[in-house]
């Protein structure tokens, strides 16, 4: 049995990481802004929507998330998506949060980069205001499109450089490993941006290996398969490399069979910073506090355990010490 009760895990100060603001697209949502743009969507309605949210794998996921971003046209969408997503954030307790988003599944079709801009960046201004919630916006690669299209990508994004912390890469994994992006990811770094990347969720322990030596990405997004090499576990304790590691998608993905599975307590217990994260929410059946219950529930999280968690949130985030300060001393007071 665990001691950490749900009410104190809602008061934690948590951050979140590892998000996808396309994946906090609820079916409700999804259904407003396809009728707001005169869009038909291939279900009859939420409940068929939400029906078709099995997945065998991250490519069965996938090609649901990207058709579904196809309602989010304009600035307003943008910030509904984004306001939407940090009212959950204010109920769960998360006190600051990094979100990730993709300029290409919106570019491709023929959404000006400006109006993806614009509308996340004035939701997040309003939930520093209104909530009290912070907030770096971090801008992903489709891993699965070319390097020559990232660096597109980057370019386009340029006028919004000032809005940006770090660059990411994301979607399919198998096939697409971080060398194909090394020469782009040179380019975020002269230009001064923080570095992450998913590697390890469905990928292999090498391209954990690849996102740390050719990325040099400052923290692996998932990375859950690090166990496979010894070397490689000893490497991201020694040098306190953060993994953001998303418990409820890594088992709607199917990269672990059942929560009873999953290895994110071993990880913390052999000194790894691994964070908890809710990845796409709207598909995977919970937010950040539902992420922290279900470990809980099935790997019999402690208090402590669960006061770890929430610190290394604080630590592995791009707040400046003085910014972590608060949150880190409210955790000590926790303990
Ligand atoms: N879990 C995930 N892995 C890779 N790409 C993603 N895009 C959205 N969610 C993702
Ligand atoms: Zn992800």
């Amino acid at each position: 049995m665990s001691d950490a009760d749900t009410g104190f895990l809602r008061t934690l100060p948590k951050a979140e990481l590892h998000l996808h603001l396309e994946g906090t697209l609820e079916p409700e949502l999804m259904f407003q802004l396809a009728e707001r743009n005169g869009l038909e969507l291939p279900y009859s309605d939420v409940d068929a929507l939400r029906s078709a949210y099995e997945f065998g794998n991250l490519q069965d996921f996938l090609d649901l998330y990207y058709q579904g971003a196809g309602v989010l046209q304009t600035e307003q969408d943008f910030y509904d998506l984004t306001w939407a997503y940090l009212e959950r954030c204010a109920a769960d307790g998360v006190v600051h949060v990094e979100p990730f988003f993709d300029p290409q599944t919106h570019t491709a079709r023929s959404i000006p980069m400006s109006t993806q801009f614009k509308g996340i960046t004035r939701a997040l201004s309003d939930g520093q205001e209104k909530l009290g919630i912070s907030s770096r916006l971090i801008l992903c690669f489709l891993r699965h499109l070319s390097e020559e299209d990232a660096f597109t990508t980057l370019q386009q994004a340029m006028p919004w450089r000032k809005h940006l912390v770090a660059v990411g890469l994301d979607s399919g994994e198998k096939g697409n490993p971080p060398e194909k992006f090394q020469r782009v990811f040179d380019e975020v770094h002269r230009l001064g941006l923080g570095i992450v990347a998913h590697a390890g969720e469905e990928g292999p322990a090498e391209y954990i290996w690849q996102a740390l030596n050719l990325l040099k990405v400052q923290r692996v997004d998932h990375g859950v398969r690090c166990v496979e090499d010894p070397a490689l576990v000893q490497k991201l304790i020694d040098d306190q490399i953060p993994l953001t590691v998303c418990p409820l998608s890594n088992t709607r993905l199917k990269v672990f069979d059942d929560m009873a599975e999953h290895n994110i307590m071993q990880l913390l217990e052999q000194g790894m910073c691994v964070t908890i994260n809710s990845d796409d929410p709207a598909y995977f059946g919970g937010y950040l506090l539902q992420n922290y219950i279900a470990v809980r529930d099935a790997l019999g999280m402690n208090e402590a355990q669960a006061i770890q968690l929430a610190r290394n949130s604080i630590s592995a985030s791009f707040l400046s010490e003085d910014e972590k300060a608060p949150h880190l001393q409210a955790l000590d007071r926790l303990s």
